[in-house]
């Protein structure tokens, strides 16, 4: 499935994939399986280490002990795949000072480096076009240092071996479930494809089925003319102080979308107050700000119109990261009240952060609509229940409208699942 075409583009990045037709949203654009994936370290023994997905029961690998499978077809698939190649020196490699001296990320990468390369040795597929569609991707800004491997190649070279690793850091993925980072994959023919907006118009999931390597999904976020560009986000775009330096670093761009021109023109963004009181009345002036300012086309590009700079301080990372956990703990802790209103402020800025349709978004809106539920059922609202309910229903429609456009992806049970409990919830009562 492929509804992206190449163009050279004009700018630093090399090309640029347009769409070859017209596409709504939620269109699938494109589809492809990992060529080699990883598991963050609290996922392994939870996770089939081939397919990813979390079964009730996992059978241990009987030679290294580390290596876990729903079952016997994904042990023999990844056997064939790569792990009869790294199986032997896994325990003695990873317990080894060489590899205990790297730092978490670079583990990661060191253990994906090494499926990767045994996968290429094992000579499961053409090794040279596999090979060669690795190599044909843009290097990152920086060399790597050498990275010791858990398996060392017979067949490739050292210095292909870093040409390999040189794509890692600014090609590779993260692969979710509901959002929620579960491991790193390789999937080449979508690094070749698309460049980062922090306005995109298509996001990545990642489809986890028993006996398969994980599939990634690109999908349309909204409309996508012919011929218009499909960008992903490479990052979160509500890091907004730190976002142009991970570009700078991590992948040697620096980001022209109409978010980052916005941000710039607008100067640097200062810091929040830290009295308590003045930050609650910064929340405050921000929600006076969205009540008088149209719903339609509230995401702050180079067409918007200005945005009050005694107001500029709430982009702040901290003030950002601030409201989050205030909602986050206020909920958890039966806060209701306090969780509504620290959970709409943040809102509003990923409002204003965020394009339309963007997963984040959605999600936020279903917890948002959660929190609104635990309220009814938990206090004596008994007066203002018929809104309450109502402001449940708002949140959960507009949640229910930009999850769909994403559709289902990663774990079973996921926040469709949670929609539909909560819809038929609020119809019984
Ligand atoms: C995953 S590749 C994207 C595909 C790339 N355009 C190509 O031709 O192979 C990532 C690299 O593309 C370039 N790139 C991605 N997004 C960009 C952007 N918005 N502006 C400029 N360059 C970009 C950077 O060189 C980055 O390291």
């Amino acid at each position: 499935m492929l509804n992206v075409k190449l163009e050279p583009r004009t700018w630093p990045g090399r090309s640029n994939a347009v769409a070859t037709e017209h596409l709504s949203a939620g269109s699938l654009i494109m589809s492809c399986e990992a060529l080699a994936t990883i598991l963050l370290p609290p996922e392994k023994g939870r996770r089939c280490d081939f397919c990813h997905t979390l079964p009730r029961r996992l059978q241990k690998c009987s030679g290294c002990a580390s290596y876990f499978y729903c079952s016997t077809i994904c042990q023999e698939l990844q056997w064939q795949a790569h792990h009869k190649k790294v199986c032997k020196r896994f325990g003695k490699y990873t317990s080894s000072m060489a590899f205990q001296a790297l730092a978490p990320h670079e583990k990661l990468d060191a253990l994906l480096l090494s499926h990767l390369i045994a996968h290429l040795d094992s000579g499961v597929g053409a090794i040279n076009d596999t090979l060669s569609s690795i190599t044909s991707l843009l290097p990152g800004p920086v060399d790597p240092a050498s990275l010791p491997i858990v398996y060392s190649s017979s067949r490739l070279s050292e210095s292909v071996l870093k040409d390999i690793y040189s794509r890692f850091g600014n090609n590779n993925f993260v692969l979710h479930s509901h959002l929620t980072t579960f491991g790193h994959g390789v999937f080449p023919l979508a690094s070749r494809y698309f460049n980062h907006s922090c306005l995109p118009n298509a996001a990545a999931k990642y489809v986890l089925s028993p006996f398969k390597q994980p599939t990634m999904e690109v999908v349309a976020l909204r409309e996508i003319a012919s011929e218009e560009e499909v960008c992903l986000p490479y990052l979160d775009p509500a890091l907004l102080q730190s976002r142009q330096q991970i570009f700078q670093l991590s992948y040697g761009f620096e980001c022209r979308c109409s978010s980052c021109i916005f941000f710039e023109n607008v100067g640097p963004i200062p810091d929040p107050p830290t009295l308590q009181a003045e930050r609650e009345d910064l929340a405050l002036r921000l929600m006076q700000f969205m009540k008088a300012t149209p719903r339609d086309g509230l995401t702050l590009t180079t067409n918007s119109t200005s945005f009050p700079p005694d107001l500029l301080a709430v982009f702040h990372e901290t003030f950002i990261t601030y409201l989050s956990e205030t909602f986050t703990n206020a909920s958890h802790d039966g806060r209701y009240p306090t969780a509504i209103h620290f959970g709409q402020v943040l809102l509003a800025l990923y409002r204003l952060i965020y394009p339309p349709n963007y997963p984040q978004l959605g999600m936020h809106l279903l917890e948002m609509a959660k929190t609104y539920w635990n309220r009814i059922i938990s206090e004596n609202v008994d007066t203002t229940v018929e809104q309450v309910k109502s402001e449940c229903r708002v949140h959960l429609d507009e949640a229910k409208a930009i999850l769909h456009v994403l559709g289902s992806e990663g774990d079973e049970e996921g926040p469709l699942t949670e929609i539909t409990t909560l819809e038929r919830l609020l119809t019984d009562t």
